[in-house]
């Protein structure tokens, strides 16, 4: 890490709270000699349960307060890689009315890469994650894991493009006399990995760029403003996390106060949880922005004019405003629609006996998709148990055998052509341990569905249940 810290110190990288130039940029205890860009305000650390390596506060932080300027000299954008590598910029420039702007970039990366220490980001590339856990990464057996259908459908049809993504840029790749292994589908997925998860938005270049020291940061899901208290709001400056700025560098923010040794994180944006595997290969327990989706009908789906994606169900298993619009509607009969539509879009009930019936439908909706699916969240839950154990076990022969699910571990080994017998004492293979990662996933996806389908059914439950009452007192 200190290789990159002082290359980005040399670029102007800085997390000095005064203006800086690349001289002015050095750690507090350093000599002139810049030997970190960062160490005022932020350092780097490891938080295990929150994204692994992060930036920690080296101080306590305001809110609003500028944490860490990224020249632009020390942005990885196509147009760089190109304006520094006419060759490249030649063969892109005639191939470019073919390729999307994220297939351009990953060109531009991947030739940076091929380069070696010749690159001028070596001491940036070096640092990049050697895998991912995207959408994209799963294998057949991940997939399926997921066990929901729409689940299923995203992840294939993510794979599916970048296979024909990376198919579309080989003629191209080829052109640049990549190395055979670059020239990979495994290069590819590496390189789409770190542009989906890493890259940061800017106006000019739609795949974003890739920002050294500034991607080290973690992402927290976006707070709502009502929590911060009055003396806060008062005295904030910015309100977003960051961006490309006049004075040519990219600018990231405090979005909270926090106190020294504390990770500072930044919110990517309000992603469901399905989002965020797909973009950026993880999840959280607790998702502000989850929606839970449940199939339904055509008939349901297309009445009124709420789009498909504002029909889904809350992390507290509330259903969403426009579903419960959409169930209301579609619960009166034909010929009284026009005349409750005005009840209807104001949010309101238009009868107990109405409202009794939603909620009854919404039950049993659940029910039967919970039913529907292989296993239940109990199950789940103590697959997670196991999966986490089996990945720190030095005795995975024994862990299995203890477990209960011997069987869906031999599934997996079979997937994966091994032989539960050759996981004796030693700890599994490499493969082996990232393929459990991700199974892990998976699985804390689906379990986390079906968990709020059940807070549905509670929810619906104890209300169709209030609505009982009512409607014997009257
Ligand atoms: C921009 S990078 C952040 C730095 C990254 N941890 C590293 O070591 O380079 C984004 C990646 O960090 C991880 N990550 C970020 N926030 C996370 C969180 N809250 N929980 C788990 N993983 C997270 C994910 O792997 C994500 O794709």
């Amino acid at each position: 890490m200190e290789p990159l810290l002082r290359w980005a110190a040399e670029l102007g990288v800085s997390d000095s709270p005064l203006p800086s130039s690349p001289s002015a940029a050095a750690a507090p205890s350093s000599s002139s000699s810049p030997s970190s860009c960062i160490g005022r305000s932020l350092v780097v650390a490891d938080f295990p349960d929150a994204g692994g390596r992060g930036l920690a506060a080296a101080r306590d932080l305001r809110r609003g307060e500028l944490v860490l300027r990224v020249p632009r000299a020390a942005l990885l954008t196509s147009d760089r890689v190109m304006a520094d590598d006419p060759r490249i910029a030649a063969c892109i420039g005639a191939h470019r009315p073919h390729l999307t702007s994220v297939q351009i970039l990953i060109v531009c990366l991947l030739a940076e890469v091929g380069k070696g220490r010749n690159s001028i980001w070596y001491p940036y590339l070096s640092q990049l994650p050697s895998y991912y856990t995207i959408l994209v990464t799963f294998n057949d057996f991940e997939v399926e894991a997921l066990q929901v259908g729409d689940a299923i459908w995203v992840a294939q049809k993510a794979n599916s493009s970048i296979k024909s993504d990376w198919e579309d840029a080989t003629p191209l790749m080829k052109e640049l006399e990549f190395k055979p292994k670059l020239l990979m589908f495994k290069s590819w997925l590496w390189a789409f990995a770190t542009v989906s998860s890493r890259t940061l938005h800017i106006a000019w270049d739609e795949a974003g760029c890739l920002c050294p020291v500034g991607d080290l940061f973690n992402y927290a899901a976006p707070d709502d403003t009502s929590s911060f208290e009055e003396e806060d709001i008062a005295e904030v400056e910015r309100l977003t996390d960051g961006g490309y700025e006049d004075s040519n560098a990219y600018c990231l923010y405090a979005r909270k106060k926090y106190k020294k040794g504390e990770q500072v994180l930044l919110g990517y944006g309000t992603y469901t949880n399905l989002e965020l595997l797909e973009h950026y290969g993880f999840l959280l327990s607790d998702n502000p922005n989850e929606k839970t989706f449940i199939q339904l009908d055509v008939d349901i789906c297309s009445i009124g004019t709420w789009p498909i994606d504002s029909l889904f169900i809350h992390p507290n298993g509330h259903p969403s405003f426009a579903l419960l619009c959409v169930l209301r509607l579609w619960s009166t009969p034909t010929n009284r629609r026009k005349a409750v539509s005005h009840q209807i879009y104001s949010g309101s009930m238009l009868s107990t006996e109405n409202e009794m019936e939603i909620m009854k439908w919404l039950i049993s909706k659940c029910k039967r998709t919970l039913k529907q699916l292989p296993t239940t969240v109990e199950y789940d839950e103590g697959l997670l148990i196991f999966l986490h154990k089996i990945q720190n076990s030095t005795n995975c022969r024994t862990d299995v055998k203890q477990s209960g699910f011997e069987q869906d571990f031999a599934v997996f080994l079979r997937f994966h052509r091994l032989e539960l017998d050759c996981s004796d004492n030693s700890r599994l293979p490499l493969h082996i341990l990232r393929s459990l990662e991700r199974w892990e996933l998976a699985v804390q996806w689906r379990c986390n569905y079906k968990k709020t389908l059940k807070k549905c059914i509670s929810y619906s439950e104890s209300l169709a249940h209030d609505l009982l009452l009512q409607l014997n007192q009257q």
